[in-house]
């Protein structure tokens, strides 16, 4: 087992950077939390580990898994590690997995994509479908995605990043379409199977009930890490202030609202406005946002409150 070890990580689409400088570390059997709110960077921090930026967007900095690379190393390199030395499960198991293939061979092609015999892969397939607590495995290997719920099909995702024993989890809000009591479930398998996790989510009793330590994101940068108890207990970061006082108002898995403040490095916001990542630019206030940032960066953005 290796330490994750993530250093300078910064991701830009043309010349808008879109992550900034992300460093943090996550040790051998360690949950860590990522949340911000929407469009902070945690997707794009996470694809970037795997090697699955979409087109246009890369990634620079660096980023290890023990002695190996994952950024900046050519994508015959980074499939030899994704899905052995690192998985990811994401929100939408549907769209991961082939409508038409068997839910056993979905699981075995895991295996024999990286050279385990199809026999064994295939016996294999039933062990781990047992693993994530799927009732008869068997028949579940021989179902079709369609003929599953929503919690099976995740369980099955699970069971195929699991599948060649990773150093590293990472899941990207893999219970947000879960209704509530299948969530804490899968949310209890993860946290019993998972060699070292990196859990993406907005919900922070979510990250309080899984992690040990939480990275905050805000604007593409991590703007505060620490234990648990120590970041929700005694914030140091205005924003993520602003993400507690939310939580206590905001019903479970909803959308963290922007906030009033003031963003690391802008200063204060002007009196009435609001910061958003996802401002298209149509005000008079937002069009003055690069000279605002002092750094031309107008991915970022400020906009009249309301
Ligand atoms: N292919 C792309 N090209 C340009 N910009 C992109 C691309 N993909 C994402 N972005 C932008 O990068 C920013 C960060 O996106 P990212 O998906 O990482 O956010 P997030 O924190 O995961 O949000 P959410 O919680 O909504 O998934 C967003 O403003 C998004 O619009």
């Amino acid at each position: 087992m290796n330490t994750l070890s993530v250093e300078g990580l910064s991701v830009r689409a043309d010349s808008v950077e879109l992550v900034r400088e992300v460093s943090f570390d996550i040790a051998p059997g360690e949950r860590v939390g990522l949340i911000g709110e929407s469009g902070s960077g945690k997707s794009l921090t996470a694809l970037s580990l795997m090697g699955l930026l979409p087109e246009g967007v890369r990634a620079l900095g660096r980023a290890r898994l023990g002695d190996r690379d994952l950024v900046g190393v050519p994508e015959s390199r980074l499939k030899d590690l994704r899905g052995r030395r690192l998985s990811m499960v994401f929100q939408e198991p549907m769209t991961a997995l082939n409508p038409l293939m068997r839910i056993g061979a979905q699981v075995a092609e895991a295996m024999t994509l990286h050279g385990t015999p199809r026999a064994r892969a295939r016996s294999r397939a039933i062990d781990l479908l047992e693993r994530v607590r799927l009732p008869e495995p068997a028949q579940i290997a021989r179902a079709y995605p369609h003929q599953l719920s929503g919690g099976q099909r995740q369980r099955v995702m699970l069971a195929i990043a699991l599948a060649n024993e990773p150093e590293l989890l990472i899941c990207d809000e893999p219970t947000t379409a879960l209704d509530v009591t299948v969530q804490k479930q899968m949310l209890e398998l993860i946290a019993e199977v998972a060699p070292a996790l990196l859990f993406i989510t907005h919900d922070l009793a979510v990250v309080a009930s899984l992690c040990e330590r939480v990275l905050v994101m805000y604007g593409g940068r991590v703007v505060e890490s620490g234990p648990i108890r120590e970041v929700f207990t005694r914030p140091r970061h205005r924003y993520t202030e602003g993400l507690l006082a939310a939580s206590k108002l905001t019903p479970r898995g909803t959308r963290l609202p922007t906030i009033k403040g003031s963003v690391p490095g802008a200063g204060q916001f002007p009196d009435g406005c609001v910061f958003s990542n996802r401002c298209p630019h149509t005000t008079p206030a937002c069009e003055s946002a690069p000279a605002l940032t002092g750094d031309g960066h107008a991915h970022a953005c400020w906009h009249p409150a309301g």
